[in-house]
């Protein structure tokens, strides 16, 4: 039963391995220069250990001709302190190299997602979007600069060592390499599995945070449905499926190290048996073969090197696939961050509104929402939206904040195509109170200042006043300053929508659009909006969605939708002459006989 983000949706496919290197090089490349010293101090260490054997070779040389050992041994020891501080250094570079790959990748993904279009994220869950920023990222880390590191000290020492031991004994060196490529052909086939199994388990992590989003997102339902139970399983389902796809890819991993220290184990016996033979042949020196032997060893360092960074390399790549698909998710442009002032503009004229033969639907193969709406605001009063629920009225809304784009027509504000507005500049003029009056986490009064962060003292206590929120506030303990919870929790339903309709106010919008914004006030709280509301209207377009026809009958136009299409529009005593559905509505809901004579 696994209802979270479904694959075909989140599109889930991996990079091709160019695709990956590019937007691997895309992180680092800020950092090349320190990944490059990175990677220079870890020569360093790596030539330490290579020139190690060959001192070795000198000394016992020295030992058979009967020298004295002291340079050799002051020599051998400058090289290991010298090796072990570049090394340790070059780790300390890196590491922070790789912290830094980490934030520029957090950054920039944050960024991202709050410019996302809302028809990217309808298709997203926001637990899998929050779980790329928080875990894949952290895969970054190792993929982006040590493992570019070990594969390259991994790849030119091995070279290196390769040509040392060519030299001395090419037969000896046939034997390791025949071993060593046959072990390495095995491993080879396993490498993709680490991979499928990393991108599989961040996927599962992924879902657990949704699983984990949902729940809070409706945890008071959660609980009086007595569905804890239910959802843990779901979400430990998730965290289930992580562990198993983490033990696989541990499985794969550990086979890999394995191989990595088979291969040396028989190279060593088999350079034994055929090195032996040469020796006791006289074919070569004894030291020779003790050189050769520690080469082998020697040669453990960079295969492990290696194969640690095929396998960062492969996790690495399930973490950036998922992270560049958000980078594909259609967004917004970015916006001049310019703080609203309350009251700022000179000159406030209302905005004006026009629809003109609006289609839209919200996505190819769903079905249309509006069929060639056509209505026209010229500015200033109220404008009422009403109709059946699923008519189409909030998604006017949404499309005047151009939240999504029109299919077909268009609309204008101030005669302009909003498609010409540059976006923040649309947004700017707009206050907005959604149906469910989101109150975010925080303070009263951040959450007040939230559309305005420009707002004076004066401003926030008239607009207190207004919304009759000055009473509350007294009664509060820490006045604006207390908390009000996630989702506004320790706030009633009314205070929310009120604290909601303040945000908005305090944005001295020239268009404000008011969806549902009073449904949950009591009757003397909603008589008080009204006026506030009518007040507004005098210089301020003002759209409202309304299913109780009694907060709108004072409108000075009312837009009847029904199935995407406007029916009628006119004034309340027009249309409940004119219209029937309008008539029915407000027989039902204002209990007056109907006077449409259909009815
Ligand atoms: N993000 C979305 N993706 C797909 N379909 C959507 C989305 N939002 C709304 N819809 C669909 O669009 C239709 C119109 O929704 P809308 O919210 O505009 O109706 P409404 O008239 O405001 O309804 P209500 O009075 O119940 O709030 C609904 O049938 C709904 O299922």
């Amino acid at each position: 039963m696994n209802t979270a983000s479904a694959p075909e949706e989140t599109g889930a496919e991996s990079l091709r391995v160019h695709e990956t290197l590019k937007a691997l090089y895309g992180y680092v490349r800020p950092h090349r220069w320190t990944v490059v010293l990175g990677l220079l101090l870890a020569l360093v260490g790596a030539a330490g250990g290579l020139l190690q054997p060959l001192a070795t070779k000198a000394l016992v040389d020295r030992l058979s001709s009967g020298g004295t050992l002291a340079t050799i041994l002051l020599a051998l020891t400058a090289l290991v302190l010298l090796s072990t501080v570049a090394e340790a250094f070059g780790a300390y570079v890196l590491e922070r190299t790789a912290e830094s790959v980490v934030l520029a990748a957090r950054r920039s993904l944050i960024g991202r997602m709050l410019r996302l279009r809302l028809s990217a994220v309808d298709r997203m869950q926001p637990g899998d979007l929050m779980s790329r920023v928080t875990s894949d990222t952290t895969l970054l880390r190792a993929v982006s600069t040590q493992a570019v590191v070990n594969a390259a000290t991994g790849a030119l020492t091995l070279i290196a060592a390769v040509v040392v031991m060519a030299f001395l004994d090419a037969l000896l060196l046939g034997v390791t390499l025949g071993v060593v490529v046959v072990v390495g052909a095995g491993a080879a086939l396993v490498m993709p599995r680490i991979g499928q199994a990393a991108e599989r388990s961040q996927a599962a992590v992924g879902e657990m945070s949704t699983g984990l989003e949902r729940v809070f997102g409706a945890f008071r339902t959660v609980k009086a449905s007595g569905a804890e139970q239910r959802e843990t399983a779901r979400i430990e389902a998730s965290a289930r499926r992580a562990w198993r796809h983490g033990v696989r890819g541990a499985k794969w991993e550990a086979l890999l190290g394995t191989a990595d220290n088979l291969a040396v184990e028989l190279a060593f016996l088999a350079v034994l048996a055929v090195g032996g033979a040469r020796v006791a042949s006289g074919d070569i020196p004894v030291s020779t073969l003790i050189a050769f032997l520690l080469y082998l060893f020697y040669l453990m360092e960079p295969v492990y090197k290696l194969v640690e960074a095929a396998s960062a390399y492969q996790e690495g790549a399930a973490a950036i696939s998922r992270i560049q698909e958000v980078d594909r998710l259609a967004a917004e442009p970015p916006a001049a961050d310019r703080p609203v002032r309350a009251g700022a503009a000179a000159v406030r004229r209302p905005a004006a509104v026009r629809f003109e033969n609006v289609s839209f639907r919200y996505g190819p193969g769903l079905p249309y929402i509006h069929r060639r709406v056509d209505f026209e605001v010229p500015g200033a009063g109220m404008t009422a939206f009403v109709g059946p629920s699923g008519a189409g009225k909030s998604t006017v809304f949404s499309l005047i904040e151009r939240f999504y784009e029109t299919t077909g027509g268009r609309i204008l504000v101030d005669g302009t195509d909003i498609r010409q507005w540059p976006l923040s500049e649309l947004r700017s003029v707009i206050g907005y109170v959604e149906q469910d009056a989101p109150v975010l986490a925080g303070t009263l009064r951040e959450n007040l200042v939230f559309s305005a962060p420009g707002a004076t003292d004066d401003d926030i206590r008239a607009v207190l006043v207004r919304t009759r929120l000055d009473t509350l506030v007294e009664r509060l303990p820490h006045g604006l300053n207390t908390l009000v919870g996630h989702r506004g929790s320790k706030l009633s339903g009314g205070e929310r929508q009120r604290v909601a309709i303040a945000r908005a106010l305090l944005r001295r919008p020239r268009l404000l659009l008011l969806d549902e914004a009073t449904s949950q006030l009591d009757a003397v709280n909603e008589l008080a909006m009204r006026d506030v509301i009518a007040e507004t209207a005098r210089d301020t377009t003002v759209l409202v969605v309304a299913h109780r026809l009694s907060t709108v009958t004072d409108a000075d136009r009312i837009v009847v939708m029904d199935a995407g299409k406007v029916r009628a529009i006119g004034t309340h005593q027009e249309l409940a002459v004119e219209d029937e559905l309008y008539a029915q509505l407000a027989a039902t809901q204002l209990l007056v006989p109907a006077e449409h004579p259909a009815v």
